[in-house]
């Protein structure tokens, strides 16, 4: 490709997790990359509420190296190599979770560069034993907040934990405080020279930002003494995005139950816990237990509101009411909100805009959008049942795609009632499990 960076064709050469540091006076902390002669370090600016404790040295080194190992899937991705070096040795749970990261975890990203699916990466690293398992911190919880409905369901279920903020943005802080959680902030500083050589020609795409939200959680816990790490992953993240040729590729990979077991594996080893306090919770279902939430008006889920320029509080946030999320996530809280409630949390209504009826038909369609949107079956009962509603039927949208929305629905007998219950296999500790279960008696029933 003219005018492509010195980072080296896809699918040559190597990439390189080298140096890292962490500065405890400042919590300033470096993270080292090589990719062709372009040498990239990616900086975490930690709150000082982390400073001046009392941490165990092997500790913190194992998870700054998990921090290392899955933040270079974004400078890795300019040329997708195929090859990765790690200069430090690492832990077998480490290793796993760096192959699922940069394989899995990177499916969309092939898969939307045309580039072999499944991503295969061939990771040269020296396996160390793991140490003795520490002591869990005794500080409680640690609940990453995203801004959107899952996480601040997890606020509820768990008021007496420490909300986590990496970039935070306005709407992040405005939860926490709703919630009435104390938030730790994380800043994340990408190398300048990543947009530089995207620019150039670089290959981009999506990486797992879960994955590298996990292991800063899981660096913050150690330094903070939290356990567990309590993330709101939903069910919905299991579903593939799109098949390439037989090979599932998917968008929420990070998100998945699958990533969640080889995390909670790595975690462990840092004397933390870690799961999913949503993971058998569909998308209606949490959406049943947030609509009933005064916390409701507080949440903010559209991506676009996410970007690098929203970090820090300076720009705007609101729902766009256009992307694939904002129309998801209006077209379930439409199924537990009157219309006029609705219009109250999001701002608008995109039932009423039939310019937008293909933006929903999409959200049931065999290639889901490259987004973080629910089951197919879940979108199109959801549809169906607002068709059959007094309160929505008559929504321009609705009125579009009630019909086939309710055959799609019909094919796998698919209904809101069926995605309400709790179902599937999860990590959630008892005691989570029966508060979650608390909250969830609460939940609204579908408008008629
Ligand atoms: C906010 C967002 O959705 N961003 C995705 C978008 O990037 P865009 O260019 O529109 O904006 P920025 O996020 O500001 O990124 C600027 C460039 O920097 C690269 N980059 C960013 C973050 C990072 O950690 N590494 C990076 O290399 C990025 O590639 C841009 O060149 O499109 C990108 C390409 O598809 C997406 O990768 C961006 O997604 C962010 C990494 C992100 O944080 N997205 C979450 C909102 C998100 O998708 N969450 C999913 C979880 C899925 C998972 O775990 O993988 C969810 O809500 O379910
Ligand atoms: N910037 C972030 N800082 C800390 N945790 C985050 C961040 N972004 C996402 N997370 C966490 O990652 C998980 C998945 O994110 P996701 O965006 O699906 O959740 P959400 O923001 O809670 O809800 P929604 O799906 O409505 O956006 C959640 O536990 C969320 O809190």
């Amino acid at each position: 490709m003219s005018g492509r960076p010195d980072v080296g064709a896809p699918g040559t050469g190597v990439f390189v997790v080298a140096g890292r540091s962490l500065d405890p006076a400042t919590g300033e902390a470096a993270f080292t990359y090589r990719l062709g002669d372009d040498e990239f370090t990616e900086r975490l600016t930690l709150d000082p509420v982390l400073l001046g404790g009392e941490v165990d040295a092997d500790r913190l080194d194992a998870a700054l190296d998990l921090v290392h190992l899955v933040m270079g899937t974004s400078y890795y991705k300019l040329a997708a190599p195929g090859r990765v070096v790690v200069e430090r040795p690492v832990t077998a749970a480490q290793l796993a979770v760096a192959q699922a990261a940069y394989t899995d975890g990177l499916g969309e990203f092939a898969a939307v560069n045309r580039l072999p699916v499944p991503h295969r990466v061939a990771f040269d690293a020296e396996v160390r034993p793991a140490g003795p398992v520490p002591p869990a911190g005794t500080r409680g919880a640690l609940l990453p907040v995203g801004g959107g409905k899952d996480s601040a369901l997890a606020l509820v279920v768990v008021p007496d934990g420490t909300a986590l903020a990496i970039n935070p943005t306005g709407a992040q802080r405005d939860v926490a405080r709703a919630a009435g959680v104390p938030l730790v902030e994380v800043r994340r500083r990408l190398d300048p020279l990543l947009a530089g050589r995207t620019a150039q020609g670089g290959l981009n795409g999506h990486v797992p930002v879960t994955a590298i939200n996990s292991a800063i959680a899981a660096l913050v816990a150690v330094l903070g003494g939290h356990s567990p790490v309590v993330f709101a992953n939903e069910r919905s993240a299991d579903e593939e995005t799109l098949t390439v040729e037989g090979v599932s590729v998917n968008h929420q990979y990070s998100k998945s139950h699958a990533f969640e077991r080889l995390f909670t594996a790595a975690a462990a080893e840092l004397g933390t816990g870690y799961f999913s306090l949503t993971r058998q919770l569909s998308e209606l279902a949490t959406v049943a237990a947030v609509a009933a939430l005064p916390l409701r008006t507080d949440i903010l889920s559209c991506n676009r509101s996410y970007t690098q320029r929203h970090v820090g509080g300076q720009a705007e946030q609101r729902w766009c009411l256009h992307c694939d999320k904002c129309l998801f996530t209006f077209l379930v809280f439409a199924v537990f909100l009157t219309p006029a409630e609705a219009e109250e949390v999001f701002g608008g209504n995109p039932l009423a805009d039939p310019s937008l009826a293909d933006g929903f038909r999409r959200l049931w369609a065999t290639e889901k959008p490259f987004d973080c949107v629910g089951e197919r079956a879940e979108s199109a009962a959801a549809m169906a049942h607002l068709a059959a509603s007094r309160s929505w039927g008559e929504a321009p949208v609705v009125r579009l795609l009630g019909a086939e929305a309710a055959a799609a629905a019909e094919v796998t007998g698919a209904t809101v009632a069926g995605f309400l219950p709790p179902r599937g296999e999860h990590g959630i500790p008892p005691r989570y499990l029966e508060s979650l279960q608390r909250v969830l008696a609460g939940a609204r029933s579908a408008v008629d």
